[in-house]
């Protein structure tokens, strides 16, 4: 039996500006555990909205969503961002590191939030999440003096911290030279095949969504294909 660890189920979602856009239209898919998904679609579709919404950073939609087989319907702002930090990993286009913090303490800050572990665990954990992608030795440099192909490890290391159940990720080597980029698609490859690591990322890199193990393509706000 397949493990469900996202389901959306008939999204739907309008801004009001001032007119009413409808943005979203019924949108429903499912993704199981270890599956590595690429979202596509043209500019302007609705990706990052979708995203804003599997993530529960935005809960003013219709239709339901569910992660680990629980429902996000009804929650509260507390609730949500403890689920949020506890069961997503986000990987963005631009990092968000922050630079006068070392690599380490930028990778170990979503560990503090949780508040599961104690500092030192998370210092452990931290560790050996920079060392699983090859990046121990940057450990103590600030943040601001390692290189952007780095500081993207860096923001996937500490995306893992929490053991996420999913990792998102917004167009996260939309920022990258061609080096950079498959290095950074090779990370998720390996994460899902070797890990059974969970991952949805949005990208408008054709080869990156190729080689991903999954496409879900979307066309003026409904899904086309998945
Ligand atoms: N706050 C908002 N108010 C009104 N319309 C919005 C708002 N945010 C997004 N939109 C509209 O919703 C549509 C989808 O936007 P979204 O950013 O989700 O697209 P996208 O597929 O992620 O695009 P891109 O690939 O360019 O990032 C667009 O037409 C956009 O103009």
């Amino acid at each position: 039996m397949q493990d469900i660890i996202l389901e959306a189920r008939h999204i739907h979602k309008r801004f009001y500006d001032p007119v009413t856009v409808q943005v979203l239209t019924d949108i429903t898919f499912t993704v199981n555990k270890g599956e590595f998904v690429s979202v596509i679609g043209k500019s302007g579709c609705g990706k990052s909205t979708l995203l804003y919404i599997l993530s529960t950073m935005d809960t003013d939609y219709e239709g339901e969503l569910l992660i680990d087989k629980v429902s996000m319907s009804g929650k509260s702002d507390a609730a949500l961002a403890r689920i949020r930090n506890e069961k997503i990993g986000f990987v963005f286009q631009f990092h968000y590191l922050l630079n006068e913090f070392t690599v380490l303490r930028n990778v170990m800050l979503p560990g503090i939030k949780l508040n599961k572990h104690s500092e030192q665990e998370v210092e452990h954990r931290a560790l050996e999440r920079l060392k699983m992608l090859g990046i121990e030795h940057l450990a103590n440099k600030l943040a601001y003096r390692v290189s952007g192909g780095e500081k993207q490890r860096v923001a996937i290391a500490r995306a893992l911290i929490n053991d996420p159940h999913i990792i998102m990720g917004d167009e996260p080597t939309g920022n990258l030279d061609v080096k950079n980029s498959e290095m950074v698609f090779d990370i998720f490859k390996q994460l899902a095949e070797e890990h059974n690591q969970t991952l949805l990322i949005v990208t408008h890199d054709p080869s990156f969504a190729e080689n991903s193990g999954r496409i879900i393509e979307m066309e003026d706000g409904k899904i086309i294909r998945h």
